[in-house]
């Protein structure tokens, strides 16, 4: 049976957690739940699960995971606001069932020098999908990872034609129902942006050896190429709970939690490159990428900070990347090895710059 701390319960990743664990209560038993600041359903949930621990905001979710003894930690918080959470599950010794990305894109390093070999498992679909492709090779065998997206639901659009579109269509994802901030990120590529990034991190391959591919219906999740040309791939139809499943029982499978596919009716899987001139996210995330240091969590500030200006009305849909660009160009990094008082201080930084510049 294992214990499992629920971060982020009242959303999107947090509530298909819960169902997965309500459904397999031989396998799982929940010690901790946390959100942000919907205290009404966090109290539902701990009456629903009998959970004795709950906490609020940032502080209290990092208090939680450090005092409630727990074998797995699922961060399912939304923003880089996780990144003390992660490194306070990091520094517990639990395993991370890692969805909230933007910890590892900010942190980096700082995140990737506290996990010991296995501690942490990607809850991301991509990168379960690479992982579970990764139990049929060595690293030593890998060519390139070729991650999936869904295109979001402006695919096929020529970028000037983007430029009056509402936060309504942009959160009109074709094949995912998630939260507010991901679901605009997959609408930019913003989201495959920082799949990249979270991809050469958690598997140490480099950026010239990711590619994305664009895959209109969600159901192969990411693939793996070998260096004698075979391929792997992961397919399932879209459903979180079966990468969830894997982030809280890995290594081991938990039996029915997802529907497999049909192969009694027709059916076409499709693949197209990714249209660059419309959406420049991704080949920007590269660069921020490989620039490493404090750019990747401006990259990623100045991108949440302009998500929540479009959604308030405040600023028109092509200027997120236009501001993340500006952003990331005005920023110098300190020349010292990466700190986490340095990540704070760049990623205020980045907020501030991102305001100042989308007042103007
Ligand atoms: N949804 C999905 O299918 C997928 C999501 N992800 C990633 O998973 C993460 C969560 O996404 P998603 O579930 O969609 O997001 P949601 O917006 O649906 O949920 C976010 C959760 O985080 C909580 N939260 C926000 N701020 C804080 C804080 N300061 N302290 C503690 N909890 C906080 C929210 O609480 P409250 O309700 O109180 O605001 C809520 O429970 C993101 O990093 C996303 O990129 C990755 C792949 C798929
Ligand atoms: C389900 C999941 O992992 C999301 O992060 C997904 O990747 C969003 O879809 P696209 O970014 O491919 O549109
Ligand atoms: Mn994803």
């Amino acid at each position: 049976m294992r214990r499992i701390t629920v971060l982020g319960s009242t959303g999107s990743i947090g509530v298909q957690a819960l169902d997965v664990i309500e459904k397999n209560p031989d396998l799982f038993t929940v010690v901790g739940l946390s959100a942000g600041s919907n205290a009404d359903l966090l109290g539902e949930q701990a009456a629903r699960f009998s959970v004795e621990h709950t906490a609020l905001g940032t502080d209290e979710s990092v208090a939680l995971v450090r005092d409630v003894e727990t074998d797995v930690v699922l961060n399912g918080i939304t923003g880089s606001v996780g990144l003390g959470p992660t490194l306070a599950a990091l520094e517990s010794g639990a395993t991370l069932a890692l969805a909230n990305k933007e910890s590892l894109i900010v942190g980096g390093d700082l995140v990737k020098q506290r996990v010991s070999p296995g501690q942490l498992v990607p809850v991301d679909s991509e990168h379960s999908a690479i992982a579970q492709a990764l139990r049929s090779g060595t690293a030593s065998e890998v060519r390139r990872l070729v991650l999936t997206a869904s295109g979001g639901p402006f695919r096929g659009r020529a970028r000037e034609s983007l430029r009056d579109v509402t936060p309504r269509e942009a959160l009109a994802h074709p094949t995912w129902d998630m939260g507010l901030v991901v679901t605009t990120n997959s609408s930019t590529l913003v989201n495959k942006g920082l799949e990249v990034i979270e991809a050469h991190l958690l598997f140490d391959i480099d950026y010239e050896r990711i590619e994305v591919t664009v895959h209109p219906q969600s159901i192969v999740h990411s693939m793996v190429e070998f260096v004698d040309g075979s391929t792997i791939a992961q397919a399932s139809p879209p459903d979180m709970r079966l990468p969830i499943s894997l982030g809280l029982s890995w290594p081991d499978r938990v039996p029915g939690v997802g529907v497999p596919l049909d192969w009694t009716t027709s059916q076409t899987w499709t693949f197209e490159p990714l249209d660059g001139e419309a959406f420049p996210s991704v080949a920007l995330a590269k660069e921020v990428g490989a620039a490493g240091s404090t750019y990747p969590a401006v990259f990623n500030a100045a991108n949440e900070q302009a998500v929540l200006a479009f959604h308030a009305g405040r600023i028109g849909y092509l200027d997120i990347l236009d501001t993340i660009r500006a952003v990331v160009d005005a920023h110098s990094p300190g020349s010292d090895a990466l700190t986490l008082e340095g990540v704070l201080e760049a990623e205020r930084w980045a907020r501030a710059e991102a305001d100042r510049l989308l007042a103007g």
